[in-house]
């Protein structure tokens, strides 16, 4: 190379770190520095610094004392200081991201229904996740979001997910027999399984069995329009399916697992609802135990009728969600409610505290009561937003319809052969590591229904 080169090539060099470093101090000093105030001077307070105290919680935090439910101080220590002090909407940081972060009902409808093209999803989150989500429909912002949306919500509406019964009934099922096999090979009547774990793998093998038929692969050839259609949006390449694909699997695995982990707790917490939803599942499968081998026990008409585990499932998510939190950046000035949002400010809602709070829920709030959501989700609480373990709005959850579905067969299968105790090697401790997770697992004492 000659001296003119490599003159050029430092000078690319040199500019190229400039421009690195300057956006850096735009992004998180400038821009941070000049937002506070302008939240500030309308009254909004919260954290004076970063780093954000959200990181607490990962690490080195004791068990809760005992078993509560009131868990907003443990999981979110700051959110449950700041709601306190400075009330449902307030300041805290991400890093050096300054974000509003609201559990008010009608500022959450207005992000997330009326004014949602003035926001999109957070960077950070991007950057802490995004070798999980990689580039698909969970972080997709804009028209590739559009397009993304476009192509895999449908394959969950509601008509497929019920083609779907048959797979996870099937996938259930072998799940089933190994725990009752792992029982009996104990020689005991009853036997300890950290079912969190289990949790994880049963919806491993249902997403493989199902999302792998709904992306359209050349072999899926009665699905040759779906093909043609996808083809002709997104010209199909290689990374774009596997960016959809780590998306379904990530999502189911991500926050199935958990939701099931915390009900079996909930079950084993509560024998009364155990026993109601044993009955009902008793009533509705009538008896076909000696069948589910050979699965589809469960069929798509049950699965409606299965309507005590849908309380115990809903109120599940109210205690736990297992997206706490639910991010976005504005990228345009706009307004929330009365609250003037300045681009570049991050907004967080805070569904554990939505969840817990109890001006919404009544003083019953920090109790598992299913009966709350007898008549369904809407008047469950003082506001109907009150309840969102799957956000609302454009980007709603697309697997909202498939997860209840699923989440109910487990739960009948289980409850049609098990009785569940709660281990004394349990130990209560949610954390926030993304979804919200039980941190310790799930054991729990399964015994079997049917004798050996
Ligand atoms: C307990 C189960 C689940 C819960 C509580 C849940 C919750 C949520 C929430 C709150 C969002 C909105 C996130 C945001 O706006 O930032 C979301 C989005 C999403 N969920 Fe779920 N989810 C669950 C299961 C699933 C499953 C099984 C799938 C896979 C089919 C799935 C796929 C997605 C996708 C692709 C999005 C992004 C949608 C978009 O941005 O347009 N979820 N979910």
């Amino acid at each position: 190379m000659d001296v003119i080169s490599v003159l050029l090539v430092a000078l690319v060099l040199a500019f190229s770190v400039l421009w690195m470093v300057c956006s850096f101090l735009m992004r998180y000093y400038w821009v941070a520095s000049a937002l506070r105030p302008v939240m500030e001077k309308q009254g909004i307070r919260g954290s004076p610094n970063p780093p954000n105290p959200i990181f607490d919680v990962f690490y080195g935090k004791p068990d809760m004392k005992e078993i509560s439910h009131d868990i907003l101080p443990h999981v979110l220590p700051w959110a449950a200081q700041h709601i306190k002090f400075y009330g449902n909407v307030h300041l805290n940081w991400w890093l050096r991201e300054p974000r509003i972060v609201i559990s008010e009902p009608k500022i959450i409808w207005d992000l997330l229904m009326k004014k949602h093209k003035d926001f999109v999803k957070s960077h950070f989150i991007k950057v802490f996740s995004d070798d999980i989500f990689h580039k698909g429909l969970f972080h997709a912002n804009g028209e590739d979001w559009a397009r993304q949306r476009q192509i895999v919500a449908p394959r969950y509406y509601i008509d497929e997910v019920k083609a779907m019964v048959g797979a996870v009934n099937n996938a259930t099922s072998q799940v089933m027999a190994k725990w009752e096999a792992f029982v009996k090979d104990s020689g005991d009547v009853e036997r300890e399984l950290d079912v969190q774990v289990e949790f994880m793998n049963l919806n491993v093998d249902v997403v493989a069995r199902t999302t792998l038929g709904l992306i359209p692969f050349g072999i899926n050839v009665e699905r040759w329009k779906v093909r043609k259609q996808f083809n002709d949006l997104v010209h199909v390449r290689e990374d774009v399916i596997v960016a959809e694909l780590k998306t379904l699997y990530a999502t189911g695995f991500i926050s199935l697992a958990p939701l099931l982990s915390f009900t079996m707790l909930m079950l084993a917490l509560y024998p009364d609802w155990q026993e109601k939803a044993r009955q009902e599942v008793d009533q509705v499968l009538d008896g076909e135990v000696d069948q589910v081998l050979d699965g589809e026990v469960v069929s798509p008409k049950d699965v409606s009728k299965l309507t005590t585990i849908e309380m115990i499932l809903r109120e599940t998510l109210r205690l736990y969600p297992t997206m706490p939190l639910i991010a976005r950046v504005c990228i345009k000035d706009t307004m929330l409610g009365d609250v003037f949002i300045p681009k570049g400010l991050g907004v967080s809602v805070n569904v554990v505290a939505l969840h817990h709070d109890r001006d919404l829920w009544g003083d019953d709030v920090n109790e598992f009561n299913p009966s709350r959501f007898k008549n369904g989700t809407a008047t469950a609480a003082k506001h109907p937003m009150a309840f969102m373990p799957f956000a609302y709005g454009v980007r709603t959850c697309i697997g909202r319809a498939f997860s209840e579905m699923q989440c109910k067969i487990i739960i009948a299968n289980i409850l049609q052969r098990f009785e569940v105790k709660l281990s004394p090697n349990y130990r209560h401790h949610p954390v926030i590591t993304g979804p919200l997770i039980p941190k310790h697992g799930m054991p729990v004492i399964l015994k079997p229904r049917r004798n050996f």
